[in-house]
């Protein structure tokens, strides 16, 4: 028989309340052994909640689920307890002593929600997205793929291709009579058609680049300015700005949102060809390195110096600067004029290398697979054997279902579910 898990799914102790949540063919027994007897299904109830002694632990509420319409598709028990350490602790010890109930893993609720069919893979990613999720974006985002979004575009894709195979086999069917193989007329048309709706999907932003951040790299000659516009940028003094060539030799790196959208702003070490120590031109080869990685580079050294692509950036404003005729932004760190403009120039650009807001973003995992679908799709052409559409059409639905965890290996599972705190 399945065990039966628990755990602790509220924020660690101490805390107003704690949630503890119980799941499996014991669960009822289990929280019934602690409150003597129980509210009917779904109904909260106020139980005292004793251990194996008869000693009062906790006043708590508890409520039960019946399976399989709950979230892991098992009986839940839940108890809703006062937060602190020791009442948790001894609440937990005494569910661990039930016979068939043990603590939960990691994640452990989830994959059982995925084992009994309740969510399918594309779901638990999002979900593992939604608990990690820090800013508006990525909320939004995690809460369309948990939501079914991405699932349901999938879907149709699998019901697409499942009408193309359709076709192929009444083709088969018909073959003997004449000899000849027809594929309907659209057979084509629906087929290219299908895969330029991957394609298009395969080519938008992927996931991680919403939970990774935009990057953006300041860049320019020693007291540019760089670490004060990383500074102002930030509304905090992160980075040692002084007036000395070579401040800066390391590259430090924060995180921040703007407008819900997640950044990383990074400050390099001014470039320059003679005159830095040893340090500082290792600090500046780093600096050449994250110009590579950026998203977006903000140059503030003389025009047309920077990487290319880079943003040209005139700073010190309130004095004379590299006066740049070019530059789009001009700012001033000493009094803060045009720091605003540079923030929603950043935004502008981020939206456009940003998955849509509130749509599924596939993410890396995903993309794969549909890549495969896309390449099976791509190698059928009215010209092919029509046992060999067939085929590739199977191939392409197999990608989409592993895709949706229908045929998920186990290390998939076990790093996906990882990723899950304890209590989920
Ligand atoms: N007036 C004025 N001075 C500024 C402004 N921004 C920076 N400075 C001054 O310019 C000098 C260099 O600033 P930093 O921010 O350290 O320059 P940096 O590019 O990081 O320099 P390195 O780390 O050495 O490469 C400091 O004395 C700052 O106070 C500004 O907007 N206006
Ligand atoms: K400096
Ligand atoms: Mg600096």
């Amino acid at each position: 028989m399945t065990d039966t898990i628990f755990a602790l799914s509220s924020g660690s102790p101490p805390a107003a309340i704690g949630v503890i949540r119980i799941s499996g063919p014991n669960a009822v027994a289990a929280l019934e052994q602690l409150s003597g007897d129980l509210p009917e299904a779904r109904r909260a109830g106020v139980r005292n909640l004793r251990d194996r002694e008869g000693q009062v632990l906790d006043r708590a509420l508890v409520i039960w689920f019946d399976g399989p319409r709950t979230a892991t598709g098992e009986d839940i028990a839940e108890i809703h307890c006062h937060g602190g350490r020791a009442v948790v602790s001894a609440l937990e010890t005494t569910l661990s002593g039930v016979s068939g109930v043990r603590k939960a893993d990691p994640g452990e609720f989830t994959r059982r929600a995925f084992a009994n069919g309740v969510i399918d893979l594309a779901e638990a990613e999002g979900l593992a997205d939604l608990l990690t999720a820090e800013t508006e974006l990525q909320r939004r985002a995690a809460q369309a793929s948990a939501g079914g979004g991405l699932s349901r575009k999938v879907d149709g894709w699998r019901d697409r291709l499942l009408h193309l195979s359709a076709q192929v086999e009444a083709a088969l069917d018909f073959s003997d009579e004449d000899d000849v193989e027809a594929l309907p007329p659209g057979f084509a048309e629906q087929t290219s058609e299908l895969a330029q709706d991957i394609r298009s999907a395969l080519n938008a932003p992927r996931a991680e680049r919403l939970r990774d951040g935009i990057r953006v790299v300041l860049g320019g000659p020693p007291n540019s300015g760089k670490s004060s516009l990383f500074n102002a940028l930030l509304d905090e003094g992160a980075a040692i700005v002084s007036a000395e060539a070579g401040t800066t030799r390391d590259v430090i790196e924060r995180p921040i949102a703007f407008a819900g959208i997640p950044f990383i702003l990074v400050d390099t070490a001014g470039l320059r060809e003679s005159g830095a120590g040893e340090i500082e031109t290792i600090g500046i080869g780093r600096a050449r390195e994250e110009f590579e990685r950026a998203d977006i580079v903000l140059w503030l050294g003389p025009e047309g110096e920077g990487p290319s692509g880079s943003l040209e950036v005139a700073a010190k404003s309130d004095v004379a600067g590299y006066g740049k005729d070019s530059a789009v932004y001009s700012v001033s760190s000493a009094t803060g004029s045009g720091v605003a403009d540079l923030i929603s120039g950043l935004i502008d650009r981020a939206q456009q290398i940003l998955p849509k807001p509130g749509l599924a973003a596939f993410n890396q995992r995903q993309a794969q697979t549909l890549a495969e679908a896309l390449d099976a799709i791509e190698g059928i052409s009215v010209t092919s054997d029509t046992l060999i559409c067939g085929e590739r059409l199977r191939l392409a639905r197999r990608a989409l279902d592993r895709l949706l965890g229908r045929h998920s290996t186990e290390d998939v599972l076990d790093a996906l579910f990882g990723r899950f705190c304890i209590g989920k």
